[in-house]
């Protein structure tokens, strides 16, 4: 049997520090949305007790560092499965862009063993084993719209009524997370307001997200690559209704309601940047 995932990329509309915690990580106070930008993941079950990883990407480790291995792992640990996988990434989604494409895959992996092993686990079974893999993936098991706590355990899923454009723009060079996190100075933070945006998801109110999209991280990362602030304002001078850099970095999204807008906008960008999707919300 052969069984296949979509793993979509997310962005984070909001992402406040609340403050460290004794384990090292950060409390965090977020809005996740899926997009329409997905690596796909094949499993096939093998006959020796061995986790193999293949993908189309040299981008991606293909050995126990991936994060799609660490989650059959898990799951081969907890039940006590003694049979193989072999786990195919077709990479789509850019590495260590702050889209959680490994996180992602990772996530995916978890729902396509629950499926090939009949294991019955339930969504918050499977985020539950995911938190161990990283703190992105209980949100990516869930996907779609939700308000996300603690270092990335906490997941409260959301209304996913909205529909928008999203232009991503991922600069040539990535960001290590940890680096980023390394920087934070409690005492500094720009706050992000996530009460608003949770209320304006419930409503439906774009323009209510698109005045507050925030990102307590994007100071840190911009320190380090000014670049980024460039794209921002290349995306708002493009006519973008908000524009945000994703998680811990480097991407920048662009929010759009309607296609020929976020069109022209790609068109603006591309002089910048290679790297350019075109996506809708999911
Ligand atoms: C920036 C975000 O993408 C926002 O969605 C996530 O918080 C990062 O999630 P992730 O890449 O899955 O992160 P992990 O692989 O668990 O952690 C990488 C590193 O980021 C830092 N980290 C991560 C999450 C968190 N809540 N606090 C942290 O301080 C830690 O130094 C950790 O060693
Ligand atoms: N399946 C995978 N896909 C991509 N990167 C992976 C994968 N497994 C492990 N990695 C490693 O994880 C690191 C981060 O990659 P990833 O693309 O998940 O970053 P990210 O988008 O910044 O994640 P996040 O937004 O969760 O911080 C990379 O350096 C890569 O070597």
């Amino acid at each position: 049997m052969e069984i296949t995932e979509k793993a979509p990329a997310k962005i984070n509309l909001g992402l406040d520090i609340i403050g460290k915690r004794h384990d090292g990580f950060h409390e965090l106070d977020m809005i996740m949305a899926s997009v329409d930008l997905a690596d796909r993941i094949t499993i096939k079950e093998l006959d020796n007790d061995k986790i193999v990883i293949k993908s189309n990407s040299i981008s991606v480790p293909q050995n126990s560092k991936n994060h799609a291995y660490k989650a059959a792992q898990v799951i081969k640990r907890e039940f006590n499965i003694k049979k193989g996988v072999e786990i195919f990434i077709h990479k789509i989604t850019p590495v260590a862009a702050g889209l959680a494409g490994g996180s992602s895959d990772a996530a995916a992996t978890l729902r396509a063993l629950n499926t090939l092993w009949n294991l019955q686990l339930s969504k918050e079974e499977l985020a539950e084993l995911g938190e161990e893999v990283g703190s992105d993936v209980p949100y990516c098991v869930y996907g779609g719209v939700a308000r996300v706590g603690g270092r990335g355990e906490i997941v409260q899923p959301l209304p996913n009524n909205l529909s928008y454009w999203v232009v991503l723009v991922k600069p040539e060079f990535g960001v290590s997370t940890p680096a980023v996190f390394k920087k934070v100075k409690l005492d500094s933070i720009k706050h992000a307001n996530i009460d608003i945006l949770e209320e304006a998801v419930i409503n439906q109110n774009m323009d209510i997200i698109n005045k507050n999209l925030s990102n307590s991280l994007e100071p840190i990362t911009i320190n380090m690559h000014p670049e980024i602030l460039k794209i921002k304002e290349v995306l708002s001078e493009a006519g973008a209704d908000g524009v945000l850099m994703s998680g811990s970095g480097p991407t920048v999204f662009a929010i759009f309601d309607k296609k020929s807008r976020a069109e022209r906008a790609v068109n603006s960008i591309k002089g910048f940047c290679k790297e350019v999707y075109l996506v809708r919300n999911l």
